[in-house]
């Protein structure tokens, strides 16, 4: 929190908001837990929301928490699903209430640092949906953004693993850069550092040579004549396209076990902060007027014809003008919309530390929730 002499409430920054993005098992609950307490340590308790469904333990307190509105197990069994189907089928749904989570966030903006997402465990279920692209987006709109890939370090030693992890690191961030037209702030976390540093993946990132020199080094990259394989080719090549990736990147070693390096990772976040502000702020205001010129356009465009039409229809029928008056009593009582499940701030909740242990039988009021279906 800033409490500098003289920091009022308007001078206030704004809390950033970490999205942790990983392939399964590469550390990104026990990473969230670490920086969770580590803030927490540093007196700046983050606000934290849980996006995973499907996680049977919550190594962390979560304020907010996808299992308390959709409960997955249900979900599948209403609709049939297998587990990748049921997450994201209950992503989707607590999308649809995303607004509720923004609110909430609202609330804490002025006593909050940071707001950490906790992303389901299978990456692609969070960074090729839909559901993922319009929480990420709402989230960029309102707060200053970075997006944390979590890499597990002891398995990414061998050029080829390295490489792949790279490129799907790359694709995501491609695919953030192609929805938004401009790049969220990205931080790579090279993870378990303890068990493996990570000085061997700042070298191959930052020295082109040192990797292809790996790379050859590596069986299975020359052929029985001793030229090259097409894998070798390949993965030479897509280096050259990982290099200009590499150059807009910050890397960190981070283990989430020991604590070592969360230090860095926040002063890269604050570094992500001038980033989002920058370069993402400006390109999302002008993508945002151009939005809303196109629909106040089209929304004239529409009001001129429908007026039209009807100065036709009433030059026609002035009999049916005559009749053409609003009914009070007509009047239909408006729907109650308000009887659906809530989004809840665990923090607001009266049964405060308890949520843990509870096992996920316990809902509020949800089980006999006809969700709607698509069609
Ligand atoms: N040595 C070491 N192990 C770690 C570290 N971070 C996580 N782990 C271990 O890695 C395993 C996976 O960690 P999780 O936090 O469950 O990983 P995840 O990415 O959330 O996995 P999913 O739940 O499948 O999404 C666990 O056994 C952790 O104890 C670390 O920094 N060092």
């Amino acid at each position: 929190m800033d409490s500098s002499p003289g920091s009022s409430a308007s001078e206030r920054k704004k809390p950033i908001a970490i999205i942790t993005i990983g392939m399964a098992g590469a550390g990104k609950s026990t990473f969230v837990q670490r920086i969770n307490s580590y803030l927490h340590s540093e007196n700046k308790p983050p606000y934290v929301v849980n996006l995973d469904p499907a996680v049977a333990h919550v190594p962390f307190e979560a304020n907010i928490d996808i299992r308390d509105t959709v409960n997955y197990q249900e979900v599948m069994k209403q609709y049939n699903l297998g587990p990748n189907g049921g997450i994201l089928t209950a992503l989707n749904l607590f999308t649809t209430k995303f607004d509720q989570v923004l609110g909430l966030i609202e609330k804490r903006t002025e006593t909050v640092d940071y707001v950490i997402l906790d992303t389901p465990g299978q990456i692609e279920i969070f960074t090729w949906s839909a559901s993922g692209a319009i929480i990420t987006d709402a989230i960029a709109s309102s707060l200053p953004t970075v997006v944390a890939y979590i890499i597990d370090t002891p398995r990414t030693t061998a050029p080829a693993t390295f490489m792949s992890n790279m490129l799907y690191a790359c694709r995501v961030r491609l695919r953030l850069a192609i929805l938004y037209k401009t790049k969220l702030p990205f931080i790579l976390v090279f993870n378990k550092t303890d068990v493996q540093p990570h000085d061997f993946a700042l070298t191959w990132m930052h020295d082109f040579e040192e990797f292809q020199a790996a790379l050859a080094a590596h069986s299975g990259t020359r052929d029985a004549e001793g030229e090259p394989t097409y894998m070798n080719s390949l993965m030479n090549s897509m280096s050259l396209v990982l290099d200009e990736f590499y150059k807009h990147l910050k890397a960190v070693g981070v283990s989430s076990t020991t604590g070592q390096g969360v230090k860095d990772f926040f002063e890269a976040v604050e570094g992500c902060r001038e980033e989002y502000e920058k370069e993402y702020l400006p390109e999302l205001e002008r993508a945002r007027a151009a939005r809303e010129k196109t629909l106040a356009d089209a929304k004239a465009d529409s009001m001129n014809r429908l007026m039209k039409d009807l100065a036709v229809d009433r030059a026609k029928n002035p009999g049916f003008v005559a009749q053409d008056r609003w009914d009070p009593e007509a009047e239909e009582e408006e729907d109650d919309d308000d009887n659906d499940t809530n989004v809840i701030d665990r923090n607001e909740d009266h049964w405060p530390g308890q949520y843990i242990d509870l096992t996920r039988a316990q809902r509020h009021g949800d089980e006999n929730i006809n969700w709607p279906r698509p069609g």
